[in-house]
This record gives structure tokens, sequence and C-alpha cells, in this order.
């Protein structure tokens, strides 16, 4: 199977031939680079009305030329696939027409790719790695996807904008051209660190406040080497930490990294640090396949098509907003999943004791150790080699005084957590009671779903927002014993205080994702979550969680 790819989503005017037998992929692009500002749709449209016919030229020329396996009359390629979005829809559909064109002229099957899948499987087929969590980390985008039951799921993503798209907006302001990526990169190499703002919440994160408070920075003369470097310093460390999180809740020990600012070494090197520290095994592919480019696409449509996923020309239809999620993963076997640890996705109570014999490396998080000590068990912040030292400090203590307040305060508004019996600041220790005989995401029932919904509506009531509510910081109590089946929410460390419905709605997303991301059938465990918070929560925040579900993706 050979194929050719055709990519024009924002910047990019690309094309390529994936030659399947040979694992060969040729690339031949011409990029937009505005005179001023950032990607102009208009513009970047007229660029790829010019380039698009000359790429695609110069990838035929190569296919005729490099395999001559075929007649003179016979066509090149076994199919055309082409970029059918996320992007800017005037590109896109400069790109469709284009492909759609070739195809009929071909007389071959065309081929519709989800270029963010595109992104996350080259890393995939590069790495060699059954089921990955893949990071995307491109202009308009940020994301976690982890493929589970037939589709890539979103397990966390931006609140705003996409991360290349918020640091380009930063050298904007500073009167540097477009890309800025490349440019921060370049001055952080003489810069020092200066405290900016980090914001994760469960495996979501948001850039508006630190891109506003780096813009400031710079307007009171800080030097602009200092705001690069600590904008890569908290900006890369969210992207990290949010992926060690789904490296922990689903179990794998696989991540692939994908877009443009994949190509950043500090980004690289932390992911990679990361992954070193947890025992997992890290993979970014070369440059030329994580900024855009059209061998991923010939690289996924190679994969689609021997799946038959083709598409009839009058169906191919480009959509600015496509979502991964909404992608039918037709190559992929849909029994292989990104969760391997036990869910469950049924809906079944699995049972099971996991504190007999459970070591301290069993015990462990995303953020800490977990030692079990008699009838207690002590929590440990260890430091993170990929952080900056002085951001590391900063997390660990905040996050170490933030958990042992709201465990209280929890107490307090009637939701069972663990009594805290010792916390050690300066060692980012918490000493506290052991509870219940298994986490949540083993024994997730419509019940307990509704259950939770209760306990984080009565933490709101007490404006308490838990932070990073999933079904991995739920314990929950043997049935009969002294804890007669209670969940106990745990691990407040990204918790925090607030009156703002906002903070709420995030809160249930949080949760909401975190079932989503594993469970097999979601729907009516989320519904449960829903129906618990009702009954007990202010109705406002369920109104809310609707829009903050569909906030800022693709800005
Ligand atoms: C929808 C699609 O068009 C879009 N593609 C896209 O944004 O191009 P991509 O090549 O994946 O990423 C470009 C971004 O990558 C950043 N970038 C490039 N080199 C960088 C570097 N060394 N460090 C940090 N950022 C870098 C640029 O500043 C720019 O924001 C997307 O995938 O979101
Ligand atoms: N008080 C407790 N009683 C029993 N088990 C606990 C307790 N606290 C933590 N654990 C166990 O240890 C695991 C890790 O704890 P915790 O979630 O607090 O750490 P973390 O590193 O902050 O996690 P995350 O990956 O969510 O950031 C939990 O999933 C749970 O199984
Ligand atoms: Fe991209």
């Amino acid at each position: 199977m050979r194929v050719l790819g055709v990519e024009g989503t924002a910047w990019c005017a690309s094309a390529a031939v994936f030659d399947a037998e040979a694992d060969a992929v040729f690339i031949e692009s011409d990029p937009y680079e505005p005179d001023s500002g950032g990607i102009h749709p208009r513009e970047a449209a007229e660029h790829m009305g010019g380039a698009i016919p000359r790429v695609i030229e110069t990838a035929l020329e190569h296919a005729r030329e490099e395999y001559d396996d075929r007649a003179a009359d016979e066509s090149p390629v076994d199919a055309v696939a082409f970029s059918r979005g996320p992007g800017l829809g005037p590109c896109l559909r400069i790109v469709a027409t284009a492909a759609r064109a070739l195809a009929r002229t071909l007389d071959v099957p065309l081929v519709g790719v989800n270029h963010m899948v595109a992104h996350l499987e080259i890393g995939r087929h590069r790495a060699g790695f059954d089921s990955p969590v893949c990071l995307n980390a491109s202009g308009a985008n940020a994301h976690l996807l982890g493929f589970h039951d037939g589709r890539y799921r979103v397990l966390g993503e931006t609140m705003d904008t996409g991360v290349g798209n918020a640091l380009d907006k930063f050298t904007r302001h500073v009167g540097w051209s477009h890309p800025g990526g490349p440019k921060i990169e370049e001055h952080a190499a003489d810069g020092e660190f200066v405290e900016l703002p980090y914001v994760v919440k469960g495996m979501d994160f948001s850039f508006s406040g630190i891109m506003s408070a780096a813009k400031a920075a710079h307007d009171d003369g800080v030097p602009v080497e200092d705001v690069c470097f600590s904008l890569q310093e908290h900006v890369f460390a969210m992207l990290t930490e949010v992926a060690e999180r789904a490296l922990s809740l689903t179990g794998t020990d696989e991540l692939v990294l994908g877009g443009g600012v994949g190509q950043n070494d500090r980004l690289r090197e932390m992911l990679a640090s990361m992954c070193a520290e947890r025992g997992a095994d890290f993979h970014a592919p070369e440059p030329r396949f994580l900024r855009d480019n059209a061998g991923m696409i010939a690289v996924l449509g190679a994969k689609m098509a021997a799946a038959g996923d083709t598409v009839a020309i009058e169906d191919s239809a480009i959509d600015p907003d496509f979502r991964p999620d909404q992608v039918p993963v037709t190559w992929r076997d849909d029994a292989e999943s990104v969760a391997r640890v036990p869910s469950a996705a049924d809906g079944e109570d699995r049972g099971g004791d996991d504190r007999a014999g459970r070591d301290a490396a069993d015990m462990r998080g995303a953020e800490a150790t977990v030692e079990v000590d008699g009838d207690g068990v002590v929590k440990r912040r260890l430091p993170k080699g990929y952080r900056h030292p002085e951001l590391d400090e900063t997390l660990r203590r905040d996050r170490t005084v933030a958990e042992a307040r709201l465990l209280a305060a929890a107490r307090q508004a009637g939701v069972p957590t663990p009594l805290v019996r010792d916390v050690d600041v300066a060692e980012a220790t918490i000493a506290m009671q052991f509870v219940g005989d298994r986490d949540l995401a083993a024994a997730l029932t419509e019940d307990r779903a509704r259950t939770v919904g209760e306990h984080l509506a009565r933490l709101h009531d007490a404006g308490i927002v838990h932070g990073d509510p999933t079904t991995r910081n739920v314990r929950v109590g043997r049935e009969g014993s002294p804890e007669n089946g209670r969940l106990f929410p745990i691990d407040f460390g990204l918790g925090f205080s607030s009156d703002h419905v906002e903070d709420y709605a995030m809160d249930l997303h949080v949760f909401e994702q975190s079932i989503e991301g594993t469970a097999s059938e979601p729907e009516r465990l989320v519904a449960a979550v829903e129906d618990g918070y009702r009954a007990v929560g202010d109705p406002a925040v369920l109104d809310r969680l609707r829009g903050v579900e569909g906030r800022g993706r693709y800005q």
C-alpha cells in the first residue's frame, strides 16, 4: 500500500508519500510565514492555494521516481488521504478540493483524516507501542488522549487556548514574529526563574492566567530571557504533570508525544525524565513528524484505507471543529485499551481487598508515595526531577498544606475523609488514617457514583473545591466493617477554597472525565453522579457544567 497525504489545516502546506511495505515517508512542505502578527486565515488560505498544488506535484514525482513497480499509466499511489479537520475553514477547503480532484483523476479512494489523531498515531507508529497515553502539544490544541472502547478518549485538555498559541501570544506581545515557540526556546537559554501562575485541575489545565502574568512581567521590566525561561518551566511542567497523572490513572507505562510544541527540547527532556523516574517508556517522533506535516496524514491514511475506512467524495465535507473523540477508530482492535488498571467498566463490583500484601510501590500515585504504617499511611510528596527546584518546592509545600487543611475541612462539612495525624511541611509528608479497602476505580457502581456526586455537592456547599476528584482518589470502605461501605474522598492536594460556581462545575467535569476515560458505558455512571449532585447541591453548578464541557477548544 502506498498513500499520498495532503495537509494544510493552518500554516503548513504539505504533501507526502508513505510506502507501507518499506515504512518510508517522503514529505514536501511549504510553510506560510506571516509578515507580522499571527496566522491570518485569509492569507493562510491564499498561501495554500498556491502551495498545495506544488507540494502535491513534487510528492507524486517522488512516488513515480522512487518506485518502479508500476506502469506509467497506473496510479503511483493506492489512496489519497487529507486532513479533514480541525483547522481553519478556508485552508481546509482548499486542501479538500485538491485531494478530491486528485483521487478522482487517479481513480483511487479518498481517506478523510482527523489531524489530531494523526499527530498521535504517528508517534504510536514510530514507537511501536501498543496502547500509550498520547500528549498532543500543538499550536491550536493541547490534550491527553487514550484509546478505550473503540475511540480515543480525551483524558485531559486545555480549558482555554492551545499551548503553541499561548506561547505565540506572548511573543506577539513582545513584538517577535510568528512562530514564537522557537524564539522562546532560544531566549530561555539565558534566563533565570521567576514565579508565574501554575494551573492544573485533575488532568485539565489552563494557560490564560500564566500568559497574562508573563505579559505583565515583561511590561514591568522583568528581562525577557527570564520570562521565556520561566514560561517554559511552568507550562511544560504542567503538561508533564498531567501526562504523569494520566499514566498513573490508566496504569499504562507508555507515553508518546505529538504536535509542533513537541519540537521543544526542554519539553521532551521533562517528559523523558518523568517517564524514566516512573519506569515508563517515552517516545517523541523526529521533528519532521511533530510539526504539522503530511507524513502523519499519509501514515494514518494508509491504516484507514487498509481497514476499508474510505470516504465517498460527496460525503467528504471538512470539519473545522473535528474532535479526536468523534473519530470511529476502524484501524484498531476494539479490545485494546489504554487502561491497564482494573476498572469496573461493566459496573460490577470486583470486590477484593487491596490492603493485604500491598507494598509502598503499589500505593504510588502520580505525585506521592503512600506507605502503610499500622492503621495509618504516610503520604510523601517526593521531589520531581523534571521540575525546576524552586517550582518543585513551592508545589510540594503548598499542596501538603492545602491537603491537610482541606481533609479536616471536608470532614467538618460531613464528607468522610481520613483523619490527619501529623503534617511535616518541610518534608512534604502527611500521616493519616488508613481508609477503605480499595479505590473506587475498581468498584465503580451507579450507587457509588451517586454518592460521589453527593459528596462533591457537600464540599462545594462548604466552599471547598477538591481539585482532582477522580475514581482513583476515592476510597471505598468495606460493607459491614466500621466504615460500612462509606466512600472517602482523598488527595486534596490540588484543592482550594472558592465560592465560584465555575470552580465547582470544573470539579464535577474532572470527575466525569475520569469516568469517561476508562469506563465502557460511562453515560449512566455520569448521570448517577449528577443525580447525586442535584439531590444535595446547587442546580446552577450543573447548568454551568454544560458550559465548561464545551469550553475553549480550538481557539
Ligand atoms: C489544527 C492544526 O492546524 C494545528 N497545528 C499547529 O498548530 O501546528 P503545529 O506544527 O502542530 O504547531 C505549531 C506550534 O508549535 C510551536 N513551536 C514550534 N517550535 C517550537 C519550539 N521549539 N518550542 C515551543 N514551541 C514551538 C509554534 O510556536 C506553534 O505555536 C494543531 O495541531 O493544533
Ligand atoms: N488514607 C489512605 N488510606 C488508604 N489508602 C490511601 C490513603 N491515601 C492514599 N491511599 C492510596 O494511595 C494512592 C495514592 O494516594 P494519593 O492519591 O493521595 O497520591 P497522589 O500521588 O497525590 O495521587 P494522584 O495520582 O491522584 O496525584 C491512592 O490511590 C490510594 O490507593
Ligand atoms: Fe497540528
